[in-house]
């Protein structure tokens, strides 16, 4: 169905290596990635600490230069993106910053003059919804609420491009849940294309359209979630069985007597010589056993 479209992200082979300890060693912090995002699509970055997501977020911002590979950001380059590409982009970092000294409303008004596009209504229910006080100074926000305040600002000139470093870290369940559901309503009502990260796997379970999977700064999976749970399982196989071509291979764990295998790509109700079991997997177990 994307085949024809311009992709609104799109990630192509990219590395990128931050030097160490004065020069001497370097760290690869993105290895050969390739990602591509299309209208609608909302895509749940998963990984450990450190596993790259971040840098992956700062690199299709041109905050970060890529060492080799290529990023089109709206179809520009990342490093020389337009104005209007910038106006046309939301991002929320991990420790969203700015503002203090100014009260909710007056950093609203300040905040909106930059964006033609802005909602006013949206930016009012949002408001509402996170129950914040607008006479209320920005400095004397909770971190949630200061979190909150960050995402009206990063969604409310509806952005074609919504970049979000764990938006929700911060939020309480229940503003979590609206501001997840409201997210995925709102990207496929504007054809939008949403990259956030999250170690919630509930929330990404719920919300994600896409799941991308980041180990040591690889992307080891990037599927739709539907496709993840039909096609990633765990295969508990005897230790002389061969296993079938098709099956990708993420994980291997190896027993006395039999192997632990995370594949991708299996059939519904694989049969083999030597399979022992199949277990599907919620994201959460994917993920451990990944790592395992
Ligand atoms: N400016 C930098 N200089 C050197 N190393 C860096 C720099 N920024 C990130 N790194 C390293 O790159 C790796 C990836 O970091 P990144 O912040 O992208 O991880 P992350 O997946 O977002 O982690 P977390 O879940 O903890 O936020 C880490 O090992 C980190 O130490």
């Amino acid at each position: 169905m994307q085949q024809n479209e311009v992709p609104i992200l799109a990630f192509n082979n990219v590395t990128k290596v931050f030097p160490l300890k004065g020069n001497k060693t370097t760290h690869t912090a993105l290895d050969q990635l390739s990602m591509q995002l299309y209208p609608g699509m909302v895509v749940g970055l998963l990984g450990q600490n450190g596993a790259g997501k971040s840098t992956l977020m700062r690199c299709a911002l041109g905050i970060l230069t890529v060492d080799s590979g290529d990023i089109k950001t709206l179809n520009e380059s990342p490093a020389v993106l337009s104005d209007t590409a910038k106006s046309r982009i939301g991002y929320v970092p991990q420790q969203p910053f700015g503002y203090e000294g100014f009260t909710v409303d007056r950093a609203l008004d300040l905040h909106r003059s930059f964006y033609v596009d802005w909602d006013k209504q949206l930016e009012q229910e949002w408001l509402k919804r996170f129950e914040l006080d607008v006479t209320q100074s920005v400095q004397k926000l909770s971190v949630g609420q200061r979190q909150s305040l960050a995402l009206i600002m990063a969604m409310a000139y509806r952005p074609t491009l919504l970049i979000l470093d764990e938006p929700v870290a911060s939020l309480d369940p229940i503003a979590r849940r609206k501001f997840m559901t409201d997210l995925f309503d709102l990207a496929l009502e504007s054809g939008s294309a949403v990259l956030f990260s999250s170690h919630i796997t509930s929330d990404l379970e719920r919300v994600a359209s896409h799941v991308a999977l980041i180990k040591k700064g690889k992307l080891v999976l990037f599927k739709e979630i539907d496709t993840l749970r039909e096609q990633v399982k765990l295969l508990k196989v005897s230790v002389d069985s061969e296993l079938p071509q098709h099956l990708d291979i993420l994980h291997q764990t190896n027993t006395a007597d039999s192997m632990l295998i995370l594949a991708d790509n299996c059939q519904s109700q694989e049969q083999f010589n030597g399979l022992i079991s199949e277990q599907s997997l919620n994201l959460e177990q994917l993920f451990m056993e990944l790592h395992r």
